[in-house]
């Protein structure tokens, strides 16, 4: 990639997006677009074609999708498919239409089988049965993976993938019936402190195992294979260290310094029991992580204080 390439970040003000633009940015790259949902609907097929038509990107970061958390990909799984797969056909097949040089395809290691070996090498993709609460999102980012090695293996474009794991930090989403675990933790910590509530309620068991990747580290790392990385198999993101979600939610109560109870919500699911990535191939190619578990949660509380207005929510 050159410094001067027009670089269009897909999903620029999403949690993913903003950290890859403010990577670019802080690593020299001067021409980076973006457009809001509002502006462009990846979903409709000729306002695709009409951007990329006027624009014609160089390199393209695909980091806008239909994301949420255990929830809400569990209660709308036909617009996590429908929404997901028509934004990535329009997408892929554009960057292919309009000659970009390098598009970086965004997975997540949800999409790998439910009981593939832990951690999870690359090549466990599509080697057993999936996680129900998110089968239909998994269905459409596998297919949006395969899709990418397709048109290397006929066209020869040079569109990479990567699998990263649960992230966090600036612009998260803090909806609590839509969102991950992290900011929910973070925000339903944070007003049963100010409201001085007794308890706090969580899903689930809290004995399932999350991996936790602070998003600049992770927007680091897309950036570098970018950079650095032509490779047809897609690449794990992650830290390779992982924690139950009651160890989670111990961690972000001490950052919050909320003093009350955990109640655990046994009627929510659990989920996929253990998701953890192996690195092996990152670290080889040259990239480690930075920031660990307890220093990202206490920059995402600082970010989620100075920025997320409660009442408004
Ligand atoms: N969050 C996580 O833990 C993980 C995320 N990922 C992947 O990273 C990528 C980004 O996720 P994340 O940043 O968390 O998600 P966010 O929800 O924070 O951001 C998604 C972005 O996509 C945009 N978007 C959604 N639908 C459309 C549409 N139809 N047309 C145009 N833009 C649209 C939104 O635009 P607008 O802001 O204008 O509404 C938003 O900026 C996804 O591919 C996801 O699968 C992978 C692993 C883990
Ligand atoms: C990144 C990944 O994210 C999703 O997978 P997930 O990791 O299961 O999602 P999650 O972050 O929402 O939950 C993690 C764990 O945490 C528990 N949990 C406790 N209390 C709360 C709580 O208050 N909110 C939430 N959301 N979860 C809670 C919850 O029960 C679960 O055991 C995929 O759908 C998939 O789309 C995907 O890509």
């Amino acid at each position: 990639m050159n410094k001067t390439d027009k670089i269009y970040v897909a999903g620029h003000r999403g949690l993913v997006g903003s950290a890859i633009v403010r990577n670019l940015e802080t690593k020299g790259y001067v021409n980076v677009i973006g457009r809001t949902h509002k502006e462009l609907d990846l979903t409709n097929q000729a306002m695709v074609r009409d951007f990329f038509e006027k624009e014609k990107p160089d390199v393209v970061v695909l980091a806008a999708a239909k994301v949420g958390g255990i929830n809400a990909n569990n209660t709308a799984p036909a617009d996590f498919a429908y929404e997901n797969m028509q934004i990535q056909c329009n997408v892929i097949d554009c960057c292919h239409k309009y000659k970009v040089k390098k598009l970086l395809f965004l997975g997540s290691t949800c999409i790998y089988p439910k009981m593939a070996p832990q951690p999870i090498p690359e090549d466990a993709l599509l080697t057993g049965p999936l996680e129900e609460t998110n089968e239909a999102y998994a269905i459409a980012k596998i297919a949006g993976l395969e899709m990418c090695k397709f048109y290397k293996r006929q066209y020869g474009d040079d569109f990479i993938s990567c699998m990263p794991t649960n992230l966090y930090g600036p612009y998260d989403n803090y909806d609590l019936e839509g969102s991950h675990v992290m900011p929910a933790m973070i925000r339903k910590f944070h007003e049963a402190k100010v409201n001085h509530m007794p308890t706090v309620e969580l899903w689930g068991t809290g004995t399932p195992l999350r991996e936790f990747l602070y998003v600049d580290d992770m927007a680091d790392a897309c950036v570098f294979l970018l950079e650095n990385y032509e490779g047809e198999q897609h690449v794990n993101i992650g830290t390779g260290k992982e924690v139950t979600i009651k160890e989670l939610a111990e961690t972000v109560q001490k950052a919050v310094g909320y003093e009350g109870k955990i109640v655990w919500n046994k009627a929510m699911p659990d989920g996929t029991p253990r998701k953890l990535t192996n690195v092996d191939k990152l670290h080889h190619l040259g990239w480690t992580h930075k920031v660990e578990l307890e220093e990202g949660v206490a920059f995402a509380y600082q970010w989620f204080k100075e920025n997320v207005d409660i009442a408004r929510m």
